[in-house]
């Protein structure tokens, strides 16, 4: 099902332990110039009254060769596989990127296991004149891989971008053998150390765009 409307992580409390906190790693993926990117940035939000550490790591399009694109998807504990409403041949991609990602990990996991979670994202929603695949089209996709679908805007809302993540983190908590308590402590991946960490009031001036996460300023320490 499409949706929109995930409730957004609720306001940090400030008796939240930061180095207790857990690492979800979420590997972004989908064809060149779909807007992945512009997903990418480390991001801590509270999750059901706990402090989640996201990395997340961009694939770079058609310029990677399979063994390193096999090597993210093993690192990764979910995944956002991603097309642009506006390119048809990106849309097409999605069903055999989510074979990949199923492949690679029953393989790692040798049949035993759930497969990790997965939401399909139908970024550029902002360009509804240039559109060439519909929302159905995207709801019919999600619901024939029965993953979670999320049409968004990179460009216009940071909140859209970080309820993908905020998902992927809930549908692994819903696998049920990872409850907040147990779920892997980390430290930061070295794969992670040359991605910029981004707090609230910052502003990222990748492309010549400044973005604002004022509206994420109670979900991310100081
Ligand atoms: N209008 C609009 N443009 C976007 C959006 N997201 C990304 N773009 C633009 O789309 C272009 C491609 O975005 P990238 O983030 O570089 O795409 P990518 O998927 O990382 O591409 P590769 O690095 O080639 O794999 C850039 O010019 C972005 O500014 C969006 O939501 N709306």
């Amino acid at each position: 099902m499409m949706t929109s409307n995930f409730p957004l992580p609720r306001p940090l409390r400030r008796s939240l332990s930061l180095a207790s906190a857990r690492t979800m790693r979420i590997v972004v993926l989908g064809q060149s110039a779909v807007g992945k990117t512009e997903m990418i940035y480390r991001h801590t939000a509270a999750m059901d009254g706990e402090f989640v550490h996201f990395e997340i790591l961009d694939t770079a399009g058609q310029d990677e060769d399979s063994l390193q694109i096999e090597e993210k998807i093993k690192w990764g504990d979910g995944f956002a596989v991603v097309y642009s409403v506006t390119d048809r041949c990106s849309f097409d991609e999605v069903m055999r990127l989510c074979f990949l990602i199923n492949h690679i990990h029953s393989n790692a996991r040798k049949g035993t296991g759930d497969l990790p979670p997965v939401v399909i994202v139908a970024n550029k929603k902002d360009l509804q004149f240039d559109r060439m695949v519909s929302t159905e089209d995207g709801e019919k996709l999600a619901k024939a891989l029965k993953y979670p679908c999320y049409e968004i805007s990179t460009r216009d809302s940071y909140e859209e971008t970080a309820m993908v993540f905020n998902a992927l983190y809930y549908e692994l908590m819903k696998q049920g053998n990872l409850s907040p308590g147990s779920f892997k402590k980390r430290s930061v991946s070295k794969l992670m150390e040359k991605i910029p960490k981004l707090y609230a009031n910052s502003t990222l001036s990748a492309n010549g765009r400044s973005l604002s996460f004022n509206s994420f300023r109670d979900y991310i320490p100081e």
